[in-house]
């Protein structure tokens, strides 16, 4: 997901289904008979690309910390020494307001029906987008089914380009094999001759080319099984506090498909174990290997998927997931995003979007359920990291908790709607009327932990909570890059009203802990809470998939203001991954710390003395020397925050 001025429009770019994904190691057994022919993964031996964004140093910062051995710095840090001379350190520029949509009066407003039979999209309202980062013509991610990948034509390099993408820690890649391919290739066509089903040899299993938006299903059911396996191993840490968590107890549901005389979302009380087990077998269900051929077409899959994933056999009505929390006078809107509405419904948020239909929504495409599938399989994977399964070797709160998940379908419902009128008369929503969705609309819910107030509109008190933020962050994203090789690559502080990725509050608490590498870390965080939402943009290796946004499909994101903070990064992590987003490059964990403290020292107000912004402008200097979050946190701007436990 992204907020708005994190860039409301990414289309999905390359392949049908949205998001991209590789698949971290190959299978070999799948290499010879089911290389789907559109794909490809590019995985390819490399450096960690060194940051080359030139942004001038003043003076010379501390030493690389030991251990790291960076020669491209080196390198590449003549370069800049070299370019610095005479470059001007580019001026905070204005940012930009949103705009406020040119609404068409209601009445000129024609009424959406849904229209799936005929496939054409009808558009609610004028599209709305117009600034620079609110018109993205690119969405969400490019499945990419890397199974069978490696072995396919390595990356075109682009003119000019150094570097190849590093590969993921720890993964072995076996170097091209063209007269495997060669003869695979040979086989398809002789095949496609024959018989139009694309699948050759052997029904049942992977398909190429045409199907291979199917090939994310086996994936993410491995996935999703794996995170339901070890919830019913690790029952008792799951969700502390909690007797029967929501997302433990909504997935378990799984088991009334079997069984229709059940209603949905119910618990039946059944042993947890035995709970699970059906969950197990029926997430397996899912590998196309046993699915009926009968039932074609990815829209099947995914959809069918996303429902298990919910734990549902039939969506339910936005009203039945809002009762199973509060009555609906208890709801009001809290932002918004060019996909979805988030709205807090009793001490939880409710993100509401609308997916699947022809209709577009914000004058954009709706996502597509295997789009949503990818998205809830990133937040399930993050929720990993609260530490639920015991002895862990990589923990922290900091990312957003997503407690249950919905399909929904129908109307809005009417709580919902005057919640996002009351929001719109204050505040004057760039969205479309949400009363206009047709009976047949489908939305994901993500029901999340209320996260609190963006960066922007959180008041910091003083220079403690300012070093509190930059700690926490730093620290979650290096735990994330170690647990998943994770980069954020949108954390921006909001714009606007409640727009930004970096949520606060308070709870008063003294230390935080947090597990890093299997070190326990206890951080004084001086009573405040980060937590990091929106994963739109984020790269992540769940272990079964390499889950990305193809950002190179959307130049519109890299032509923000020159000297503008936000839109200088998304330059510079393009510069840093050379355009190949499917790799590993921690780096640009740290360019948005950099960022951040553009952020503390230029936009916001708090108590700080010089001495204060001294250190912070030195911090940043020293940021450019590292590249990960891993070796940020180690900074010693932090050594009097962090406590080993
Ligand atoms: N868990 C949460 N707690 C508190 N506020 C939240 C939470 N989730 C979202 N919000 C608020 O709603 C806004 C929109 O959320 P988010 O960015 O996730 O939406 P989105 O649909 O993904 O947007 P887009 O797709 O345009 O990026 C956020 O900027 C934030 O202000």
């Amino acid at each position: 997901m992204r907020a708005g001025y994190g860039f409301g429009k990414i289309k999905w770019a390359g392949l049908e289904s949205g998001r991209t994904r590789t698949r971290p190691a190959p299978l070999p057994s799948l290499l010879d008979t089911s290389l789907p022919p559109k794909v490809a993964l590019y995985m390819m031996p490399g450096h960690l690309k060194p940051d080359k964004t030139g942004e001038k140093e003043l003076e010379k910062g501390p030493p690389f910390p030991p251990n790291v051995v960076d020669l491209w710095a080196e390198i590449v840090g003549e370069e800049d020494n070299q370019r610095s001379v005479g470059v001007a350190e580019p001026e905070m520029a204005v940012i930009y307001q949103r705009k406020k949509a040119e609404v068409m009066p209601q009445k000129d407003v024609p009424r959406r029906q849904s229209n799936s039979s005929t496939g054409s999209r009808k558009s609610i309202a004028p599209v709305t987008r117009v600034s620079w980062n609110r018109s993205l013509s690119t969405r969400g991610r490019t499945s990419i089914a890397a199974t069978a990948c490696v072995d396919h034509q390595p990356q075109q390099r682009k003119p000019g380009r150094k570097v190849k993408p590093p590969l993921p820690r720890g993964k072995n890649v076996q170097p091209p094999n063209y007269d495997k391919e060669r003869v695979y290739f040979q086989e398809v066509d002789a095949f496609e001759l024959l018989e139009e089903s694309p699948s050759p040899k052997k029904p049942g299993t992977w398909a190429m080319g045409a199907q291979v938006d199917n090939a994310v299903i086996p994936h993410l059911s491995s996935v999703l099984q794996k995170w339901l396996i070890s919830k019913k191993l690790n029952r008792k840490y799951a969700f502390p506090g909690k007797e029967y968590p929501e997302v433990y107890l909504r997935l378990s549901s799984i088991q009334q498909r079997s069984n229709p005389s059940l209603n949905d979302k119910q618990f039946t009380g059944m042993p947890i174990q035995e709970t699970c087990e059906d969950i197990e077998i029926e997430v397996r269900k899912l590998s196309l290997t046993s699915r009926p051929s009968s039932l074609d077409g990815q829209g099947w899959n995914s959809f069918t998927a996303l429902l298990t994933a919910c734990g549902q056999s039939v969506p339910s009505t936005l009203t039945e997931m809002l009762l199973s929390y509060c009555d609906q006078g208890n709801i009001t809107k809290i932002g918004e995003g060019t996909y979805g509405e988030a709205f807090k419904v009793k001490n939880n948020v409710c993100k509401i979007v609308p997916f699947g239909g022809d209709l577009l929504v914000n004058g954009e495409v709706q996502k597509k359920s295997e789009e949503l599938l990818e998205e809830v399989v990133l937040s399930c994977t993050l929720n990993h990291l609260r530490g639920h399964e015991g002895e862990v070797s990589n923990a922290c709160t900091t990312f957003i908790e997503t407690v249950d998940l919905w399909v929904c379908q129908g109307y809005y419902d009417s709580a919902l709607i005057s919640a996002w009128e009351d929001w719109d008369s204050k505040h004057g929503s760039e969205n479309d009327h949400p009363k206009d969705f047709p009976a047949d609309q489908c939305y994901a819910v993500f029901v999340q932990e209320h996260g609190g107030r963006d960066l922007e509109s959180f008041v910091l008190l003083n220079f403690d909570e300012a070093r509190s933020l930059l700690v926490q962050v730093s620290l979650a994203l290096a735990v994330a890059e170690a647990a998943y090789e994770f980069e954020h690559r949108d954390l921006h502080w909001g714009y606007n009203l409640k727009q930004g990725n970096i949520l606060l509050s308070r709870n008063g608490s003294a230390t935080l802990q947090f597990i890093l590498e299997g070190k326990k870390l206890q951080v004084r965080n001086f009573g405040l809470l980060i937590s990091i939402i929106d994963f739109t943009l984020s790269r992540i290796n769940t272990g079964e998939d390499i889950l990305f946004l193809d950002l190179s499909s959307d130049p519109a994101l890299f032509e923000g203001p020159k000297g503008d903070k936000q839109a200088d990064t998304y330059r510079k992590m393009r510069d840093v991954t050379d355009e190949c987003w499917e790799g590993s490059f921690p780096k640009t964990n740290v360019l948005w710390l950099q960022y951040l403290v553009d952020i503390l020292l230029l936009k916001k107000s708090y108590e700080r003395t010089p001495k204060d912004e001294r250190e912070l402008r030195s911090l940043k200097k020293r940021l450019h020397s590292y590249g990960s979050a891993k070796e940020a946190a180690s900074d010693p701007f932090f050594s009097d925050l962090l406590i080993s436990g």
